[in-house]
């Protein structure tokens, strides 16, 4: 389905009505983008008439306003996993896109990717649009809390920060604004990730539907209410820590049988590659898959019997079950968030 936006709120947010600032200002001998920054200036005012033809089709990808504006507030690994998947699709050209930090340490990787790099999140907020909070939780109070008085209604804000919930977000930003959470995790750096996110009081479905559209190339992208946030953050955001824990323990048991370790690492990864992938693709429960690994009296059901006396199962649903906790955790205690001064 197709509709062209051209009397919509959201059409207008990106359309010509957000004038961006576009500054060159460098604060480091190293960080030197004046070309980038020109080019993004000079296509802004060559596509400033052009229409945005949003399609909600979420398989479509959306035809991308020329006057998008990406930026993120937050230069570490998050940021830099979904700029990667963003720019990979090819419809967001890397002079659209810009990075603040307060350090150089990570911009390098931005660099490489032909983006924009900042030490200040105001020129951020200033030249994008659609800006990403891609900071720890705990400084999400005290960045917002700077940029607040720039951000207007035409501006699409999303965070990634976990635990910190819409109510949160809104009630640190102006009134009205427009507030997406979207909780990634970190195979989004290989186009592998899976993406939840929840809209805001003042997000509408095409705002919803550009975001999923950007995110495709990331992974599976999914909407959702804002309650599965926080068990997706324990599931997926930090269940790709749980798998990479088994991967790790899969590899030594093979090393306590003699196996070289970096072999054992090798073939640990790609099968925790292969079973994903197959569980996916084929749609089947991981139930029936086991068991048609298992032969009657072979080796499986001997390594599937000790896993279940050491609890591996049981242990999983703790991790994901503690892991939720600890996000809503975060949500409930948002004076701890702006306080906290953990990194
Ligand atoms: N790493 C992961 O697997 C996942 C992380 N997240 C969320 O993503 C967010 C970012 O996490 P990571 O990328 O892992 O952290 P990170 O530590 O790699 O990156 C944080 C970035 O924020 C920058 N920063 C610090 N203070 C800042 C400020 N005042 N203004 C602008 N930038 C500032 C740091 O320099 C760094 O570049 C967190 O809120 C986390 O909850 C969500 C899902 C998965
Ligand atoms: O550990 C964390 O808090 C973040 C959120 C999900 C993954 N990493």
């Amino acid at each position: 389905m197709a509709a062209i936006m051209d009397e919509s709120e959201t059409w207008n947010r990106w359309h010509g009505t957000l004038q961006p600032t576009i500054s060159i200002t460098l604060h480091e001998a190293e960080t030197d983008n004046s070309e980038q920054e020109a080019a993004a200036a000079q296509s802004l005012q060559d596509n400033s008439t052009l229409d945005l033809i949003i399609k909600t089709d979420p398989e479509t990808p959306l035809e991308m306003d020329s006057n998008l504006r990406i930026g993120f507030i937050g230069a570490g690994n998050m940021a830099y996993g979904i700029a990667k998947g963003l720019l990979q699709s090819g419809d967001v050209p890397p002079t659209s896109v810009k990075v603040s930090a307060p350090s150089a340490r990570n911009f390098v990787r931005f660099q490489e990717l032909g983006v924009a790099v900042t030490h200040s999140n105001e020129e951020v907020i200033h030249s994008c649009n659609l800006v990403f909070v891609a900071v720890k939780p705990h400084l999400v109070a005290a960045v917002l809390g700077v940029i607040t008085k720039y951000v207007t209604q035409k501006h699409i804000i999303v965070s990634v920060a976990a635990g910190v919930t819409l109510v949160t977000l809104e009630g640190l930003l102006p009134t009205g604004s427009v507030v997406l959470r979207l909780m990634p995790n970190l195979p989004c750096l290989v186009q592998q990730g899976a993406l939840l996110f929840s809209r805001g009081t003042h997000a509408q479905p095409e705002d919803g539907a550009l975001l999923r559209s950007l995110l495709q190339p990331c992974g599976l992208v999914e909407e959702g209410p804002e309650a599965w946030i926080d068990i997706h953050t324990g599931l997926s955001g930090s269940g790709v820590a749980f798998v990479y824990l088994f991967a790790e323990a899969l590899a030594e048991g093979a090393v306590k049988m003699g196996m070289p370790s970096a072999l054992a690492h090798s073939i640990a990864a790609q099968t925790v590659l292969g079973a994903g992938q197959l569980l996916r693709d084929s749609g089947k429960h991981p139930a029936q898959l086991r068991s048609e690994v298992c032969t009657p009296g072979g080796t499986t059901i001997f390594g599937l019997h000790a896993m279940e006396q050491g609890g591996v199962r049981a242990a999983t649903m703790t991790a994901v079950e503690i892991a939720t906790e600890r996000a809503r955790d975060l949500g409930r205690k948002p004076s701890h968030i702006a306080t906290d001064n953990r990194k």
